[in-house]
């Protein structure tokens, strides 16, 4: 077998994945089923056997009578079911012997998760998962520990642990879950779309350590089967790492996650900059000069132009501020969105992550105006196309290589410049040539959307976007193709004001 990666240990990562060899960004570097997978500790009703949720009534499995399940015709076929016979049996067992109630299972959901990988203590990868990471110790007499006591106490109840068992294990299994697990997105719900968000352990992902930039993309597919593809080339002997924050959060807030859900601090290059790369994604604009960028440095907040110091708590209050009118408005509302945009870029640096999460949104209120609306504005087609082009360079700093983010941006991104060009050419507002540019400057877009969407699941929404984007390029082709015929057709010499080069890629 092509094994890509080795497995080492150190002092400060514990054990973590190093390159075996060169890895090409887009190469696949491993791909694994769950060791356990199942609804999160604060989920709402789901059904045990295909996780969709049940809200207003389920019936019981009728083999166990105990585990709750889709009501109906039961579950949709296609999608992967996980009230595997072990379980079924365990319950069944309990129902005879402790008359066990399906509402005593439906009030314990959020510990399913938690019994499912217990029922695994025969299988051989066991002894894997309780090597993983727990810090236990740290979690001892934590809130944390106090919020799983309710599992352990619906565990004890079941009477599923010996008496000579380590004591702790059901905390130590709830801990191994919260450090180790990935989300995982549970199938769609029928008309609304959407899924709960599921979490599954995975043994040798798990072992990856953390990055804030990272070098490698999960994707997760609907028999939830992970897989790892590096983002970006990885050397023989470099660590292989994933991101386990959101990276268009700021560092206090990445910080804050890594520290309250896995205990540690992190210490990559973007942690340890101020702007962030350059991107000043924490910054604010200087009080004093209006002009200059400020970033933290201890209590004092300093202008990189004027060096002007401000107190934490001025600048703390005014990030505060901005985050909580970002709760408030309505963020599916363009006018709401822009005039938030407005007055928080008089505060805070263009790409602080409280403007970049409103322009995410504005841009997507956008496209969606757009493609409902009978008839577009092309002021609305140009803010989108703007919204994008700001978000690129901030996305290409942050997600460098292959980012899921990015390909839908550059998706959008074409899409907008097409829909403005073609509009602009109907109204005579450009020539062919021009249309033509417009739509090689599209082409480019699209086709490195569709070369980082190539490698996600085909039944995923991004799979899905994949597909959507290669019919676009196929259409894009022939519009291209048909203007050009048009442009010899006329016999004019706008062909010279094109670029030959880009010219010949159109054939
Ligand atoms: C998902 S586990 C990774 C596997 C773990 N190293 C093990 O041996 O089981 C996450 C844990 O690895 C360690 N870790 C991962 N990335 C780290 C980093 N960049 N700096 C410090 N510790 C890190 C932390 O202890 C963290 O809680």
């Amino acid at each position: 077998m092509d094994i890509k990666y080795e497995v080492k240990t150190s002092d400060k990562l514990g054990r973590y994945l190093v390159a075996a060899k060169d890895i090409r960004a887009g190469e696949k570097i491993l791909a694994e089923q769950p060791f356990v997978l199942g609804p999160s500790s604060d989920t709402s009703l789901v059904c045990f056997n295909c996780y969709l949720p049940l809200i207003n009534k389920f019936f019981v499995c009728k083999f166990c009578a105990v585990a709750p399940i889709c009501p109906g015709d039961g579950c949709p076929e296609g999608i992967a079911k996980w009230h595997v016979q072990k379980e079924c049996d365990f319950l069944r067992e309990l129902k005879l012997n402790i008359n066990m109630s399906p509402i005593k299972m439906v009030q314990n959901v959020g510990s399913l998760l938690t019994l499912r990988a217990l029922l695994q203590r025969d299988n051989k990868s066991w002894d894997n998962f309780m090597k993983l990471e727990t810090h236990l110790d740290q979690r001892r007499n934590s809130s944390v520990w106090e919020y799983y006591q309710s599992t352990v106490n619906f565990i004890s109840e079941l009477k599923l642990l010996n008496d000579d068992e380590d004591k702790n294990l059901v905390q130590k299994v709830c801990a191994a879950i919260d450090v180790n697990s990935f989300e995982v997105r549970g199938p769609p719900i029928p008309a609304l779309g959407y899924a709960e968000t599921l979490r599954g352990v995975y043994l040798q992902a798990a072992l990856m350590a953390h990055h804030c930039t990272g070098n490698t993309i999960i994707s997760i597919n609907d028999n939830n089967a992970l897989m790892c593809h590096a983002s970006k080339d990885i050397k023989k002997g470099e660590v292989i790492y994933y991101n386990y924050t959101d990276p268009l959060k700021g560092t206090a807030l990445r910080q804050e996650h890594l520290l309250m859900g896995k205990y540690f601090q992190c210490t990559c290059e973007r942690c340890l900059d101020a702007t962030e790369l350059g991107t000043h994604m924490s910054s604010a604009l200087c009080p004093a000069c209006k002009t200059g960028f400020i970033t933290k440095s201890g209590e004092k907040w300093q202008c990189h132009h004027c060096k002007e110091e401000t107190d934490d708590s001025v600048i703390g209050f005014k990030v505060k501020c901005c985050q909580n009118k970002l709760d408030v408005i309505n963020k599916k509302d363009e006018k709401e969105l822009e005039e938030y945009i407005r007055n928080v870029s008089l505060v805070l640096a263009p790409n602080h992550y409280l403007l970049i999460d409103a322009k995410q949104r504005l841009a997507g209120v956008l496209r969606d105006a757009i493609n409902r609306e009978p008839r577009p504005t092309k002021k609305m087609m140009r803010r989108k196309l703007n919204l994008c082009d700001e978000l690129l360079p901030v996305l290409e700093v942050l997600s460098p290589g292959i980012s899921r983010t990015k390909a839908i941006t550059m998706y959008e991104l074409h899409l907008a410049i097409v829909q403005l060009a073609k509009k602009e050419f109907d109204s005579r507002e450009i020539t062919g040539p021009k249309y033509l540019d417009e739509l090689l400057n599209a082409e480019k877009h699209l086709k490195r959307s569709i070369e980082m969407l190539l490698i996600e699941p085909g039944n995923s929404p991004e799979g899905e976007l994949c597909a959507k984007a290669l019919e676009q390029y196929r259409m894009l082709k022939g519009t291209m193709a048909t203007i050009l015929d048009g442009i010899h057709e006329e016999g004019k010499v706008y062909v010279t004001e094109i670029d030959e080069e880009r010219l010949n890629d159109v054939d």
